[in-house]
């Protein structure tokens, strides 16, 4: 992969780390030439033959010193350059398997949403992204090329000492490296504990559970049971096998000490050179530190593996739905039928069945609907009825698992997903906040369009939300999300008329299908009596379907059906229905009693009394 994102980074990384494990090795070496020339050079003089061939030592050393700082820094620059490439790729790899699936089951999945989540979080920290391992894997190679070659020049002096190294020092890095993986398991949550103690810490820490936790009283409650846990996930992960990395450090750095009385021992002796002491010497002590950069860097390289397992765990789920989408038929299949102006007569829900995946109840069972083209439907149902059930496979987020979906008779499988979505607008009732200036929300209904203006501002002031953005400190230009500066949040209500002008806009740029589910959920008594009253205009000539618990909007539909049991139980107009005096009357009429009293709230009540 790194060859992939950075050819050149890739060779000059790998290139410094073989000069920046060589030149520490030559370094001793042409010390120890240095200093077995000394004795001369005390009898005779700098200005001798064996001054002048001092000096070229010493600036051969001096030559190489720079090599290992350059070739360090070097390194360091480019490996770092080359994990940025590595996290940018894979996050863009995560957008992509993310996004390309044509329905949403993934996301829905919570299991699979769960280990989306993760993987996106794999990014947050800077130890542990999975780039990181360009670093830490070009500081392990050299820390044991380092320790290899030390253990080579060691072996000069006796070959018993180089092997004792060798031996001590790869059993500490194996050891290291045990203990590191433990780490970073219990540090990333791989371990069942560490989710849960993550799981903890994010409720005691975020604002999302700020009110719960303070009504609640939660927040020592949570910080007990999060210390009790971590206590207990620390003795697992403190014992045993740090105490045998202890263990290894102890011997190997017991192994050098006594490389070094040997050396010293047999220098006294003048069994061996001052000169070939000090290459030995500094063989010994640049072997410890081979081996202790091989074991910072395994620990840093084991925790960006962590974190790259759980970034393939994600990517392999979200893979697998869009593979068992592909084997449902959800494949975005070319555009065989073209849907630029559809629907032009109907949109046709021929007994179409469906369960969520991993659940064997349906939840619509044999529904025949008819959504004709240019009109407004209405659909009514308590909660959980399956209303925006029906939003999620008209949009092809899933399929039927019977029954089809059709278009102007057009099988719906028969037609490109994404352009069949173009070809719809849709207000949801969890509408997502994005953090864009007031216009780019907007002109998100048509992202790919050139900006309109006047089209924003028509669909800023038809979805009543006009005025709030003209009131923000840079109107259109202002950020939605007070994180940015010069930024501003807005309220629940003011983010779903903004999700309603998004829908208009797209509606005036192309789209034909308006869907509003639940649009009015936020609202105010007047914001809700203001698309009351707008209603009409708002849906005229369009195919719209709105879905909504609130009488005064939906009776506005040009016909309304009421869902129970996964079918249609009631169809008609507002008037035909409550004729009927079935379910919709029903329903109608409790709403309607709660504001039989309240005859001065002429905006509350707005269309409700019938
Ligand atoms: N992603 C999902 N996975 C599994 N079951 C789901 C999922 N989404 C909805 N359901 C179930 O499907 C049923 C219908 O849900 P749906 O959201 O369509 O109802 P609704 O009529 O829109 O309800 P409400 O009026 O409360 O918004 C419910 O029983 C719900 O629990």
């Amino acid at each position: 992969m790194a060859w992939q994102v950075g050819p050149v980074l890739t060779v000059v990384t790998a290139f410094t780390v073989l000069l920046g494990a060589a030149a520490p090795l030559g370094l001793a070496g042409v010390v120890g030439a240095v200093v077995g020339r000394a004795g001369d050079v005390a009898a005779k003089g700098l200005i001798s033959p064996a001054g002048r061939s001092a000096l070229w030592w010493s600036a051969l050393a001096a030559g190489l010193l720079m090599v290992v700082w350059v070739a360090g820094s070097v390194r360091s620059a480019a490996s770092t350059a080359l994990g940025e490439r590595i996290d940018a790729s894979l996050q863009r790899e995560l957008m992509r398997a993310v996004g390309e699936p044509v329905g949403i089951g993934h996301l829905e999945d919570p299991r699979t949403a769960e280990l989306i989540s993760v993987g996106r979080e794999t990014f947050r920290g800077s130890w542990g992204r999975p780039g990181r391992l360009a670093s830490t894997v070009a500081g392990l190679v050299t820390g044991r090329i380092v320790l290899v070659g030390a253990c080579v020049l060691v072996a000069g002096f006796h070959p018993l000492l180089g092997i004792a190294l060798l031996a001590a020092g790869s059993w500490t890095a194996y050891e290291e490296k045990a203990a590191s993986r433990a780490e970073a398991s219990h540090h990333y949550g791989t371990t069942e504990v560490a989710r849960r103690l993550e799981y903890l810490y994010g409720l005691g820490s975020s604002p999302e559970a700020a009110k719960e936790v303070r009504i609640f009283g939660l927040a020592g409650f949570l910080r007990d049971r999060y210390t009790t846990l971590w206590q207990r996930s620390m003795a697992d992960v403190l014992t045993p096998l740090p105490r045998r990395a202890v263990a290894a450090n102890v011997v190997t750095g017991a192994v050098v000490v006594c490389g070094l009385v040997w050396i010293a021992v047999r220098a006294g002796r003048a069994e061996v050179t001052a000169g070939q002491a000090a290459v030995w010497v500094q063989a010994l002590m640049t072997g410890l530190r081979g081996v202790q950069q091989s074991a910072w860097t395994g620990l840093q390289t084991e925790l960006a593996l962590a974190t790259l397992r759980r970034f393939d765990e994600a990517v392999e789920a979200v893979e697998a739905v869009a593979t068992k989408d592909r084997d449902a038929g959800m494949t975005n299949v070319p555009a065989t039928v073209a849907v630029a102006d559809r629907p032009r007569r109907e949109i046709r829900f021929e007994r179409v069945s469906f369960s969520y995946p991993g659940s064997t109840a349906p939840v619509l069972d044999g529904l025949d609907l008819v959504v004709p083209a240019g009109r407004s439907l209405a659909i009514v149902g308590v909660n959980g009825a399956g209303k925006t059930t029906i939003i999620k496979l008209l949009c092809r987020m899933y399929e039927p698992t019977n029954g089809r979906l059709t278009v102007d008779g057009t099988d719906l499988t028969a037609v490109d997903a994404r352009g069949w979505r173009r070809q719809v607008a849709a207000v949801f009732q969890d509408a997502t906040r994005f953090p864009l200036t007031a216009r780019e929300s907007i002109t998100m209904g048509r992202p790919r369009a050139a900006v309109d203006q006047p089209g924003v501002e028509s669909a800023a002031e038809r979805a009543g939300i006009a005025d709030e953005i003209a009131a923000l400190p840079s109107a259109f230009d202002t950020p939605l999300s007070s994180h940015y500066p010069g930024g501003a949040d807005l309220s629940g209500g003011q983010w779903q008329k903004l999700s309603l002008a998004r829908a208009l806009y797209a509606v005036d740029h192309g789209a034909r299908v308006l869907i509003l589910d639940e649009p009015a959920a936020h609202l105010d008594a007047r914001a809700e009596a203001g698309l009351y009253a707008r209603f009409l205009e708002l849906t005229a000539g369009l195919t719209t379907i709105v879905i909504s618990h609130r009488f005064s909007t939906v009776r506005r539909a040009d016909s309304i059906v009421v869902l129970d049991g996964g079918r249609v139980a009631e169809r008609g107009s507002h008037e035909e229905l409550m004729a009927l005096d079935g379910e919709y009357a029903e329903m109608f009429r409790l709403q309607a009693e709660r504001f039989v009293d309240r005859t001065d709230d002429s905006e509350g009540t707005a269309g409700i009394t019938s």
